[in-house]
Order: structure tokens, then sequence, then C-alpha cells
């Protein structure tokens, strides 16, 4: 389960590049999905609304294929007693098997607001946040960079004053010495290294030449980091064109990449798994006149499984034999990374930027020498100080109304807002971006044509560069960052979170979590890391807005709580409708089955250290199976997932790579190379 994996963008308002490329996909996953009409005119959907203590039970009409029923077929299902649900019909409630679909006069919307698990308060522990200073009084003139440097940074960076962490990273860099970094998300890192990486190699004498080869290597764990940093080098070379600057990465074109290292490349960015492709296949590549090694975001590479690829590297540089200076960066200190450090580096200067809960913002301000971290700074991980965590509690039947109100809410009926939504492989994105680009979108009256408020943006790691490029994903501007499949780690949260609020500004976060997971907040609380709870009634109140969504207007003012129970019923037709989409087409409900199975696969591959909050057995499958739009749990899926519980791991295994539950054991040996151990592999799911 990858991180690039994760991603579906949902942002607004709607760039003519975003606008292009969504409908592209959307016409795309339509041709995939044939999907028939997903909001019909005359729709009737169950409430699933208790009124007056009784829960009352409705059908709602097939689409137009299915017969419809006379009235007297009607009146007995609805008066038909509600049947108790033993174990196993509560996994595959109403439907005995998907053949007998088509055949079905009646297609049910299963109450949306009965038999669901309680939702406990969510009691976030109180502790004292790890904050960061982001900028400083400083400018950049105080230090002594070339003066096309420091105009370089003004005038094209537009940045003049410095951030803690590159006021406390640069001077140590520009001494030469090597430094393990540790900031906040978005607080400058990039340029904490750039900045004296291109002052040492301007000043390089007789002039640096492109067929010196690779003088500096940057290892960041995925494309689209490799893409901004090689941009960010760009422009700080501006100044310096006898440097060279280029970008690895899977998804290029090798042939290409080969010339281009032929040609020279003087600073080579790349993501670790290409890297070693080229050191293993490409002649052309020589590390002898490297005398600069930066590890950018070094935790996150190591959680996505590169420890054997970095390896590699280092003992390709290591054989090359110069003598270099060693750089590792991360928002996150993991013990693993320590390790890596550890055999990568000769003494290295620890800069922590964060104030921990109890130390001085002077103590802060100096990079400690050569003192590895304690233990409880390790742990403790500071988040951006403008940036509002949030939690909501949703039983897994109501996820995804509850996904669907948060987008509603943030992208219709709020202006200037980008969201971010993390989920935990790529079928679910793929899914969910079809899903809800169909059934979030307005029919004009007159026009079959769908259009979006929004635009939907799909983000993950079987994409095309091109694909993640030409979407030009603005980051900095991102406003909420969703997380509706938890991360795996409290390392992951804060990375992910990470992506809005930086440098400064505002942002928010929202963690799903259903009412067996809530001892996730706990976990979290441990890294210091607090979050504030939002009622699950308050999102879904989003749907008062929109009369798409609207009841038959049998609760409209009549008396006290009517509003929450139209708003149920509301809850309760957008779930209808992304039911019908789903089952509109053989290939849509495959579609759906598929991203429901790679949610199961990834759920069990969670570490075992959080096994306590997100175990296989709570996952009630039929429940879960709503939230995809399917209106039973699939046969075959329940028996996997059982296959999972019953201890059988061979299921997972074959799905799950890149990812080391505990830390790697790196080790050098005597000749001064690299190896490391894995301990644990299962934490990853690339469904
Ligand atoms: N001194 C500065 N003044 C103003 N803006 C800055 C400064 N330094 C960097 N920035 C901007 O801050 C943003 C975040 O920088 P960067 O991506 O390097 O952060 P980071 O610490 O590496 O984040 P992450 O850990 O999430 O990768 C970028 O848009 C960058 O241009």
């Amino acid at each position: 389960m990858t991180e690039d994996t994760l991603m579906i963008n949902i942002s607004s308002p709607l760039t003519n590049v975003h606008s292009i490329s969504s409908k592209k996909g959307r016409r795309l996953s339509r041709q995939k999905w044939t999907a028939n009409n997903t909001r019909t005119g005359k729709r009737k959907a169950s409430s699933g609304v208790q009124a007056g203590g009784s829960a009352k039970r409705r059908t709602i009409s097939a689409s137009s294929r299915h017969v419809k029923p006379n009235s007297a077929e009607r009146e007995k299902r609805a008066a038909a007693p509600v049947p108790k649900l033993s174990a196993k019909a509560r996994t595959s409630p109403q439907v005995p098997g998907e053949s007998k679909e088509h055949d079905r006069t009646f297609i049910k919307t299963s109450s949306l607001f009965r038999n669901n698990p309680e939702i406990p308060d969510v009691l976030s522990p109180v502790v004292t946040q790890v904050t960061e200073k982001v900028f400083t009084g400083n400018s950049f003139q105080e230090l002594e960079l070339h003066p096309h440097l420091v105009a370089t940074l003004s005038k094209v960076l537009n940045v003049t004053s410095m951030t803690s962490v590159q006021k406390q990273t640069i001077p140590v860099l520009l001494s030469g010495k090597d430094a393990v970094v540790r900031s906040q998300t978005g607080s400058g890192k990039t340029l904490a290294y750039g900045i004296p990486l291109v002052q040492s190699l301007q000043a390089i004498q007789p002039k640096v030449k492109r067929s010196d080869g690779p003088l500096a290597v940057v290892i960041v764990p995925t494309r689209e980091l490799a893409q901004q940093s090689f941009q960010i080098f760009q422009k700080l070379l501006k100044p310096f064109t006898w440097i060279v600057p280029g970008v690895l990465m899977g998804g290029e074109k090798r042939k290409a990449e080969k010339a281009r290292l032929r040609k020279g490349i003087n600073i080579l960015i790349s993501t670790p798994g290409r890297l070693v492709d080229h050191i293993k296949n490409t002649l052309s590549i020589a590390f002898s006149a490297v005398r600069w090694l930066v590890l950018d975001e070094a935790d996150r590479t190591l959680d996505l499984g590169f420890e054997k690829d970095l390896t590699v590297v280092l003992n390709a540089l290591n054989t090359a034999g110069s003598s270099r200076q060693n750089v590792l960066l991360s928002a996150t200190l993991t013990e693993g990374l320590s390790r890596l450090a550890s055999v990568s580096m000769t003494t290295p200067v620890y800069v922590h930027v964060s104030e921990a809960a109890g130390s001085s913002a002077e103590a802060a301000e100096h990079p400690r020498q050569a003192a590895p971290p304690a233990a409880p700074q390790v742990d403790s991980y500071a988040v951006p100080s403008r940036l509002q965590q949030h939690v909501v509690v949703v039983p897994s039947k109501l996820r995804l109304v509850c996904l669907a109100a948060v987008i509603l809410a943030k992208c219709k009926y709020e202006r200037g807002q980008k969201l971010i939504v993390f989920v935990s492989s790529c079928e679910a994105v793929e899914f969910l971006l079809t899903l809800l680009s169909a059934v979030l979108s307005d029919k004009p009256a007159g026009s079959h044509k769908p259009q979006l408020a929004f635009g939907f943006f799909r983000l993950h790691g079987n994409m095309q560069q091109q694909d993640v490029a030409a979407r030009g994903l603005d980051l900095p501007q991102v406003t909420w960052i969703v997380q509706y499949d938890p991360p795996v780690s409290a390392a992951e949260y804060v990375h992910r979170v990470g992506r809005t609020a930086r440098i400064g500004a505002r942002g928010s976060g929202l963690l799903f979590l259903t009412p067996s997971e809530t001892a996730y907040v706990d976990v979290l609380a441990s890294h210091n890391i607090s979050l504030c709870e939002m009622k699950m009634e308050d999102v879904l109140s989003t749907l008062m807005q929109d009369d798409h969504f609207k009841g038959r207007g049998r609760w409209e003012g009549k008396k006290a709580g009517s509003r929450e129970l139209e708003m149920r019923e509301r809850a309760t037709v957008l779930q209808t409708d992304f039911e019908n989409f789903v089952h509109g087409s053989p290939e849509s409900v495959q579609a759906a089955k598929k991203a429901l199975q790679s949610y199961v696969r990834a759920y069990t591959a969670y570490p075992s250290a959080l096994k306590h909050v997100f175990h296989i057995r709570n996952l009630h499958l039929g429940h879960a199976a709503k939230s995809f739009g399917l209106r039973d749990a699939p046969q075959g899926l329940s028996l996997a997932a059982e296959g999972t519980t019953k201890g059988s791991r061979k299921d997972i295994k074959r799905c799950a790579v890149g990812f080391s539950a505990q830390p790697a054991r790196w080790s050098v040996n005597s000749q001064g190379m690299c190896g490391y151990r894995r301990v644990e592999s299962t934490r990853g799911v690339r469904a």
C-alpha cells in the first residue's frame, strides 16, 4: 500500500487542464462501466428512517429493464415482517446470488441507519502538540551565498526570509558536515539542502562540466516528488547554466534516460527503483565524482519498501570511492531511519526544528552535533500549527454517503477548497472516482450530459507520469486532507495530512474511523497528535442543502426531529443513487467488487501493532460492501476474508509488497558495504 497509490484528488474549481483530463477520464470510465442512468427521474428510495420508533422499509423501483410489481405485490412485500438477521444473513442480507440480480423485480436499499454499531464518543487524550516555528526573521542575504543565488531565490522562487529548518540546516551543510534533518511537512526542507548544494557546486573550479557526470545524487521516494525537486533545481540553477540537473523515474522511457545520462547529468534526482535499474543496466552511469548524497523523505523511502534498492545505491556509491557529504531529511524520524543514518553517514549533525514539549525555543534553534535523537523525540511528530485535525466516526454502511457529503460540503457549497482523499488501493481510487463523478454530478434540465460543479482527479501509483504532471497538482493550495481509509502508521498520518497547511498556511484534516476503530485516536495521541471530533450528523447535514437528494418531503418542518429524519432520508436517496449506478451494469458491479476486495486485503495488512484497532474480524462485510455501492457482500470475498482471519496469511502475502512493518536491520560490514535484513513485510498492499 504505497502512499502515492492511494490518492484521489478532488479539487475545485476546475482549470482547463483539469477539465480536459477529467472529462476524458469520465468518458473512459463510462465506456468501461456502460452504466445505466444514475439518477432516475422517478426515484423512490427506502428511507430507512425510524419514525416513531418503528423502522419502515420501502422498496425502490428498479431501472427500466426490471418489471414493475403490481400494487398487490408491493403491499404484500411492504407488510412482510422484517426478518431477523442471523450472522450469516447479515453478511449477505438480501440477495442469494449475483446471477439472480437481473431477475429481481424489486431492488431494496436496506436501511442505512439500522443495525449499525453504536458510535462511541471519541475522547482524544490531552496531549501537548509538538510545534515548530515556520519562519524566521533572517534573510538569505545573511548567509555567505553567491549573490546570483540570493537574487534567484527572491526573483524566481519568491523567497526572501529563511524558514527555521533552512536557518538551521544551510550553515551546517555549507560547512561540509553530514546532517539528519527533521522538520514538519511543508517547512521548506527542499531548499534547506538545495541551496547549499547549488552553492557548493557553483563554486567548484575549474567549472563543472556535463561530462563530469553526477556530482550530487538526490533520492526521493516518489515520481511526483522527483519531478517537483527537479523543477526546484532547474530554478535554482538558472544563473549557473553549466550545472545540469536531470531526473530519472519509473514511468519514463529508459532509452531516453540513458541518452541523457550519456550526455551528462550533474545533479541526478531519482526514485530508488529507477536508479537501481540504471545502475544495473546502464554502462554510462558513473559515480566516481559524487560529492553529495541526499535522501529526501527518507522515512517514506523506507516505508515504501526501498531498503534493498537503497542498499544497492549506497554500495554503488561506496564502491566508487569518492568522499561525499550525506544528508537525510524527513518529517518523521523512525527507528529504521536512525539505523540508515548510522550506516550511511559519519558523525552527522542532528537538526530538529520542533520545540518538543517543555523545551525552549532557543534550544530548538541550535542543531545538535552528532547526538542521536532521544527516543521520545523520535515518537513525537510535529504537525503544522495552523492545521486543524478532525476525526469523524462513521459506521461502515454510511461511509460512502458521508464521504460524498464532505465532498459536496467543501467543493459544491464552499469556494476555493481543494481536497485530497486518501484511500487504501488503486482499485478503490479508480472505483470511487467513477462513482462519485457520476453520482454527484448535476444534470441540468433538458440535458443528458451530467455536469460537475467541481472536478475529480485521480492520482495513484499505476498512473503514467505525464498524467500526474498534466494535472499540475497544486499541492500548496490543498485545504482539506480526507483520510477515508486510515493510514498504516502515525508517521504516514503525518505525511498525508502534511499535504495541507504548508509553509504557514491554514489547512484541515479529516480522518474517517468506524466505531470499532476509535482506539486509533489513542495511537495518534501517543505521538502527540490530537484530533477534534466532528459529528457524523453534522457531516451529513450538508445533504439538507442539496435538493437532488430530497426525500419525499414527508418530514419537512412537521415536528421535532423532522430535520434529522429528512437528513436520513436524503442520505438513503444518495446511497440508492450509488447502488443504482453500481448495479446498473455487470461491469460496474465487478469494479465495485474488485475495489471492495482490495479494501479488505488492505485491511488485513495493517501492522501487527495496530491489529487491536484494525482487525479483519471487526469488519462487517455486508456493511463494507454497502460503502462500495454493493447491495450485498459478494460470496467469494467473505470466504477470502475468513481465510485471513483463520490465520492463513498466504493471500495477504501474495498481494503485499513494499512495506516493512518492523524497521529493517541495517548493517555495514568491514569493507564498508551496506546490508539490511527485513524483519517482516506484510504491511503494504498493491492488490
Ligand atoms: N523560505 C521560504 N519562504 C517562503 N516559502 C518557502 C520557503 N522555503 C520553501 N518555501 C515553499 O514552501 C513550500 C514547501 O516546501 P517543501 O516542499 O520544500 O517542504 P518540505 O518540508 O520538504 O515538505 P514535505 O516534508 O511535506 O515534503 C514550497 O512551495 C516552497 O516553495
